[in-house]
């Protein structure tokens, strides 16, 4: 087994007769960023969050290093997250969240400075995280999934409320971060940033696998990647 392997294995997960993911099977490999791809509601941060542990599947399982998440030595050290940036506490400063996320972590904050600069937030540690825009927040949530120099990250919409000075910066951290041979998963609407970002692509509609494959075998000769994402989708209309 790799290390910084995830691994998703006849994943399902159903709300009454609803299945919000529906067996599915895909493996993330560590070098790289992946690109996690599906319409709204196509399951995306369900299946992130069954990784995490943060929910139960109806059947099927989600590994990182061979093993469930909630089974992880601290998990920190292995796997970070950014799930939902804006749900932080207002009150609290930048540098106190992470102060608080490294002690009840067991990682050291010795860290906490350097990560504030890498993610462009030096002066803006000791404001209070209720002033935070958005982007800031993507930010903050960037460092603290960052904090326990984990071999796997997981990412969920980290684009979203980035000025273009921040999704460029965010980009050129990506393709360090998989350069160094962290695994690293992350879901965007953003098309045109997926296309310059991503190495690989798993693609879902309706909670299903249409596509786990090098971005460059995914789209279409001479076509762009949102117009071939949009043809797969559609044909997986109900
Ligand atoms: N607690 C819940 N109760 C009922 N249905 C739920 C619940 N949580 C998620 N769902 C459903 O699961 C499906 C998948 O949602 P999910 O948030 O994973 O999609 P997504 O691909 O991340 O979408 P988006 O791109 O809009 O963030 C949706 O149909 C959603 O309504």
């Amino acid at each position: 087994m790799v290390t910084g392997m995830i691994e998703v294995i006849g994943l399902t997960r159903r709300f009454r007769r609803h299945a919000a993911v529906d067996d599915l099977s895909f493996t993330v490999t560590p070098g790289k960023i992946t690109g996690f791809l599906g319409p709204n509601g196509a399951g995306k941060t369900m299946t992130m969050r069954i990784i995490l542990g943060l929910d139960r599947p109806t059947s099927g399982r989600a590994t990182v290093n061979g093993v469930p998440y909630r089974t992880l030595d601290r998990p920190l050290t292995h796997v970070g997250a950014l799930l939902d940036a804006s749900a932080m506490q207002g009150g609290r400063r930048g540098e106190q969240h992470l102060w608080w996320l490294a002690r009840s972590n067991g990682i050291s904050r010795t860290r906490i400075g350097g990560l504030l600069e890498l993610v462009g937030l030096a002066g803006a540690g000791r404001t209070r995280m209720g002033g935070f825009s958005l982007g800031m927040k993507q930010r903050l949530g960037l460092a603290a999934a960052l904090l326990g120099d984990p071999e796997v990250l997981l990412l969920d919409e980290p684009l979203n409320g980035l000025d273009p000075e921040g999704i460029r910066w965010m980009r050129g951290l990506l393709k360090s971060l998989a350069a160094e041979g962290r695994t690293v998963l992350v879901s965007s609407h953003l098309m045109h940033e997926m296309a310059v970002t991503a190495d690989h692509l798993i693609v879902i509609g309706r909670g299903r696998l249409l596509a786990d494959t090098e971005i460059t075998r995914f789209v279409r000769p001479g076509m762009s990647l949102e117009d071939t994402f949009m043809q797969v989708i559609e044909r997986n209309a109900p």
